[in-house]
């Protein structure tokens, strides 16, 4: 009987995690490649959505490697935990973030669940995100190697025992060498344009996704800073803080565009203001956040750090300032519960930053870094 490692390789049909089961192969690893199949566009509501090629793609990696590859069925997990959880946070005025409950609660969730059933020690991805043991036998995640690439972030809400179980084979190697090793192979997607994050979220309009599932809610925009009417929008949730395309007001005779900065739940009001650092309530010195999840020892105490406070923006200082007693958890209120189930540690906090950041909209996710090294994160109130 075989004695390698058995791991399960999450293959999407992309080149990333074709090349991450390429690795493990050579690398002497008893694998499976599986699709996850997590949703279908059967009432054909949002366009195309290519998870046939995907399949079909992933597939024929799979053969050229000699390894099984299986087809597992998610899509009631993912319905659940993540369609739901998107359409109940743009229902409450939030801006969601999908990406990054896919990973925790579907990739490192129930797709790790089904592949411990099924005999596999560890579910491997094509991240560009690296793993390295610590001295006392713990897993910290860093940053992939290329900077352009990195994705730790869409991992802020990873446990410590979901890290445990994770391999990222590809976090150590830049973009273009992982083609030209795709190409060397012969991978049936070596040459496969980039995916643009969730199926189909990427292939449609967030908008156009949302139409079909939130009613409309008009209301009225106003500018922020003289109570003046401006016109009318069709549903807060189109909208997000920071947002400058799509609000259908013409920038004024000096080209300043407008920009979204606010929204006031009583009469639905879209707030809006010039873009500018003076735009009221578009940037901020420091901000709440709840549903804090960290992969290392959790902070309980005052700590500077860096943030990242959104996907791609660089790393920035900041002074974390847990809660001692946190009164509620807004993230109760959810679908999908953020939070830490009985967290032992302040699952609220005050991030106080260095310099105004801009933007930062309820729902979406902050990550916490140490230089390189992931800590954790949460989600702004
Ligand atoms: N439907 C799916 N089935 C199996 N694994 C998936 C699926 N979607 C994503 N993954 C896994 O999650 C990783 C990151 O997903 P993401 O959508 O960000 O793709 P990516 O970075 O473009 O990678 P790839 O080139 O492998 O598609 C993928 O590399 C893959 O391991």
């Amino acid at each position: 009987m075989s004695t390698r490692e058995k791991i399960l390789v999450a293959m999407s049909g992309g080149v990333d995690s074709s090349v991450a089961a390429l690795l493990l192969k050579r690398q002497g690893y008893d694998i499976v490649g599986a699709y996850m199949k997590n949703w279908i566009n059967e009432d054909n509501i949002v366009g195309h959505c290519p998870w046939m090629q995907d399949i079909d793609d992933a597939r024929a990696v799979a053969d050229n490697l000699g390894i099984e590859f299986r087809v597992v069925n998610l899509m009631k997990d993912y319905r659940e935990r993540i369609v739901d959880y998107l359409l109940d946070g743009y229902r409450r005025g939030l801006t969601p973030n999908p990406d990054i409950m896919c990973n925790r609660e579907i990739k490192f969730g129930v797709f790790r669940a089904w592949a411990r059933d099924n005999g596999f020690s560890a579910v491997a991805t094509g991240h560009y995100a690296r793993r390295e043991q610590n001295s006392d036998a713990t897993w910290s995640l860093l940053e992939g190697a290329d900077k352009n690439k990195d994705q730790s972030y869409f991992l802020t809400l990873l446990s410590q025992e979901q890290l445990a179980d994770a391999r990222f084979p590809i976090g150590h190697i830049p973009k273009p060498e992982l083609r030209a090793l795709a190409r060397e192979a012969g991978l049936a997607t070596a040459d496969k344009k980039d995916s643009q994050g969730i199926c189909f979220i990427g292939e449609v309009k967030m908008q156009d996704f949302l139409r079909q599932y939130v009613p409309d809610q008009p209301g009225p925009i106003i500018r922020a800073d003289d109570g003046r009417l401006l016109g009318e929008h069709r549903g807060l949730h189109y909208f997000t803080l920071g947002q400058r395309k799509g609000i259908g007001i013409p920038s004024n005779t000096d080209n300043k565009a407008y920009v979204v900065v606010g929204k006031r739940s009583e009469d639905h009001a879209l707030l809006v203001a010039f873009d500018g650092a003076d735009a009221p309530g578009l940037f901020v010195n420091e901000v709440r956040i709840h549903s804090i999840a960290w992969n290392c020892p959790p902070l309980t105490q005052p700590r500077k750090l860096e943030a990242r406070v959104r996907y791609r923006d660089p790393r920035v200082p900041a002074e974390f300032i847990p809660d001692p007693a946190p009164l509620s958890d807004t993230s109760a209120h959810s679908v999908v519960s953020i939070a830490a189930t009985n967290a032992a540690y302040p699952t609220t906090a005050l991030v106080r930053f260095t310099e105004p950041q801009r933007g930062l909209a309820s729902g979406q996710i902050i990550a916490f870094y140490d230089g390189e090294r992931l800590l954790g994160g949460g989600v702004y109130s």
